[in-house]
C-alpha cells in the first residue's frame, strides 16, 4: 500500500532524479517536496540529520535516505510493482557495481571539474580523470543498447541522470562528448525517449546554466 509517499527533492539533483525515475517506472505516486539547500528546512533536517542531503523518501513518514538505497527500497516495499533491479545475484552485484562507479568517478570527479579553477593542476587532473571515467563506461556499454544489456534496467536508470552532465563536463572539461563516447551519448538519448526518464530530467543546456550558478557560489576563486 503506498500510504504517504513524498520525496524530498531538488529538480537538477541526479540523485533525487533517479528516484522519481524508479517511482514512475513504479507507477506509485508520490508528493514531491522540493528542498533549498542554501536554507535546508527542519524536515530535511529530521529526515537526513546524517548527511542533510536529497534525497530522502518518505514512506508513512518514515525516512529512507541515499538515492541507491532508495531503489532497492523501493523494489522490496513495492514487491508488486515492476522491479528495478534484476533477479539474478550475478547481474545484481554488475548493476550495483557500475551504479556506484558513476557515483564516485563520474559524479565525483565533475564535481572537482567545475569547482577547481580552470587551467589549474588540480582542474586538469579531474578533466583526465572524467574523460577516462566516461571512457570506462563507453567499453562497459560496448555494443548493447542498455548497460543493463537488452532492455533498460537498474544500471541504466542509476547512470541515466548524469548524462544531462555530459555537455557541461566536455565544455568544462574541454573535450568532445561524441569523440570521447559517442555510444554513451547516444545510450543517453536511447534512455531519454523513455517516458519515466524524459519527464524527470532537464536539457543538457539547463543543467550547464545551473552548472554556471554551482562554479559561481561554490568555486574555487
Ligand atoms: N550519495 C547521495 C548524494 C546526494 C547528494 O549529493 N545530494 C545533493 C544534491 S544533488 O548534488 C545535496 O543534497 N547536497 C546538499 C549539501 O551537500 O549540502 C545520494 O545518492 O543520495
Amino acid at each position: 500500500k503506498e500510504e504517504g509517499l513524498q520525496l524530498l527533492d531538488l529538480w537538477v539533483s541526479p540523485f533525487a532524479q533517479r528516484c522519481r525515475i524508479a517511482l514512475a517506472e513504479k507507477g506509485l505516486a508520490y508528493e514531491p517536496l522540493e528542498q533549498d539547500l542554501s536554507n535546508k528546512g527542519d524536515l530535511l533536517l529530521r529526515a537526513n540529520p546524517v548527511h542533510k542531503k536529497v534525497p530522502v523518501l518518505l514512506h508513512g513518514g518514515r525516512p529512507v535516505c541515499e538515492s541507491l538505497v532508495i531503489l532497492q527500497y523501493l523494489d522490496e516495499a513495492f514487491p508488486e510493482t515492476p522491479a528495478l533491479l534484476p533477479s539474478d545475484p550475478h547481474a545484481r552485484a554488475h548493476a550495483r557495481f557500475w551504479a556506484d562507479y558513476a557515483d564516485w568517478k563520474v559524479f565525483e570527479c565533475g564535481t572537482r571539474l567545475w569547482k577547481r579553477k580552470a587551467g589549474s593542476e588540480l582542474q586538469l587532473q579531474a578533466r583526465r580523470e572524467m574523460v577516462e571515467a566516461l571512457r570506462i563506461l563507453e567499453a562497459e556499454l560496448g555494443d548493447k543498447p542498455y548497460l543493463a544489456g537488452e532492455a533498460f534496467g537498474f544500471v541504466d536508470l542509476a547512470i541515466v541522470p548524469f548524462a544531462a552532465w555530459f555537455l557541461g563536463y566536455g565544455r568544462l572539461g574541454e573535450f568532445s562528448v561524441e569523440e570521447v563516447c559517442p555510444r554513451l551519448a547516444a545510450w543517453g538519448e536511447r534512455c531519454g525517449e523513455r517516458e519515466s526518464v524524459a519527464r524527470s530530467l532537464h536539457p543538457p543546456e539547463k543543467v550547464y546554466e545551473f552548472i554556471g550558478y554551482l562554479k559561481d557560489k561554490y568555486g574555487d576563486k
